[in-house]
């Protein structure tokens, strides 16, 4: 059983993986949309990592990637060099001081105390199921709309569905207007053509960040071609886990083999920005970190009291863990 109901035991490509910082600070001069309105921005400068396409979501996650630039000259690890050393071989290694921040994403927010909490941590994007989905946190629309209205312009507010009707999905967004479009339904099910017509059908300044379900060894070539596939599509990718009775890839409460997360993350990452989720809590997510070098991390079940509301302690705990897996500081216990 996943979720809380299940809780299971707690467990640039060198320089050119981001978007130019010029555009995120001044989205208003970007020119890379109208020359090519589904394409990647092109990538010129040594210190961001965050590709982020629409001026809004630019403007909402702005606090977060600048919080990535490097000193002038320094350069970030290549998703090359991240894939050679999770696979052994031998590449100089960045000391977390050396990394770029992660983009933190919270799950799953029902109650306005608990989303200004995640605001006040400095968390860098929420998210929330609307009602109508039989998944665990589900909010009537209404409330998901105020919920979303709370966000500050330095926080992004993220809509999941676990459908592949590109109509419903669409219809979602634009009565909840979120910055960022999670789609997340049953393994298998989400293919190209499906997050094109649901892109097609999406505010341009929304973000369609897709799951990729990923399991252990014996599914890593699934989950590989699936990562490749969302890739070219995909604005986002959040590496989720899979249990029994969510009719979704996500909220299972358990991790998966971060081995397969570090090889999507090596393949693709400096394509599209890669956010890791499954069963992380405050007493993993520094390890995941470290194995998986993902651009984000992502939890719901183990920073939750229970179904429907945060636990304050595993949420700071989680962001404090977060934010120290690339800063170097340890907490001291
Ligand atoms: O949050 C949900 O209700 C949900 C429902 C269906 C699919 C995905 C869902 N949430 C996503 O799953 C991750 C991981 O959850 P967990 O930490 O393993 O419990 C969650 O953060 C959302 O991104």
């Amino acid at each position: 059983m996943g979720g809380i109901a299940g809780q299971q035991a707690e467990q640039g490509e060198d320089d050119d993986r981001g978007a130019d910082e010029a555009d995120r600070e001044h989205p208003e001069a970007s020119h890379h949309e109208e020359q090519h309105p589904r394409e990647p921005p092109r990538r010129t400068t040594t210190d961001v990592v965050c590709t982020v396409r629409t001026p809004r979501v630019a403007d909402k996650l702005g606090s977060a990637t600048r919080r990535r630039r490097l000193p002038a000259g320094e350069r970030l690890p290549s998703a090359r060099d991240r894939g050679r050393a999770d696979r052994g071989v031998p590449t100089a290694r960045p000391a977390r001081d050396e990394r770029p921040a992660v983009l933190i994403q919270i799950y799953s927010l029902t109650d306005p105390d608990d989303v200004r909490r995640c605001v006040d941590l400095g968390v860098d994007r929420v998210g929330l199921a609307p009602a109508g989905q039989s998944v665990p946190a589900e909010v009537p629309w209404e409330q998901a709309r105020e919920l979303l209205g709370l966000l500050g312009d330095g926080v992004a507010g993220c809509a999941l569905s676990v459908r592949t009707d590109p109509d419903e999905v669409a219809a979602m967004a634009s009565a909840l207007r979120p910055d960022v479009v999670h789609l997340c339904p049953p393994a298998g099910t989400l293919d190209p053509a499906t997050q094109r017509a649901v892109r097609e059908r999406l505010p341009r300044d929304t973000e369609l960040m897709s799951a990729v379900a990923v399991g252990d060894a014996s599914s890593r070539a699934d989950a590989l071609a699936a990562a490749e596939a969302s890739a070219g599509v995909s604005d986002t990718l959040i590496l989720d886990s899979v249990a029994p009775g969510i009719p979704g890839v996500g909220a299972a409460g358990i991790v998966h083999d971060w081995h397969v997360s570090a090889e999507i993350v090596a393949a693709v990452g400096d394509r599209v920005p890669v956010i890791l989720a499954g069963g992380l809590g405050p007493a993993n997510v520094a390890e995941a970190i470290d194995v998986v070098r993902p651009h984000g991390v992502d939890s719901y079940t183990h920073t939750s009291h229970d179904e429907r509301r945060k636990d304050p302690d595993a949420l700071a705990a989680f962001v404090r863990a977060s934010r120290e897996a690339t800063s170097g500081v340890s907490s001291g216990g």
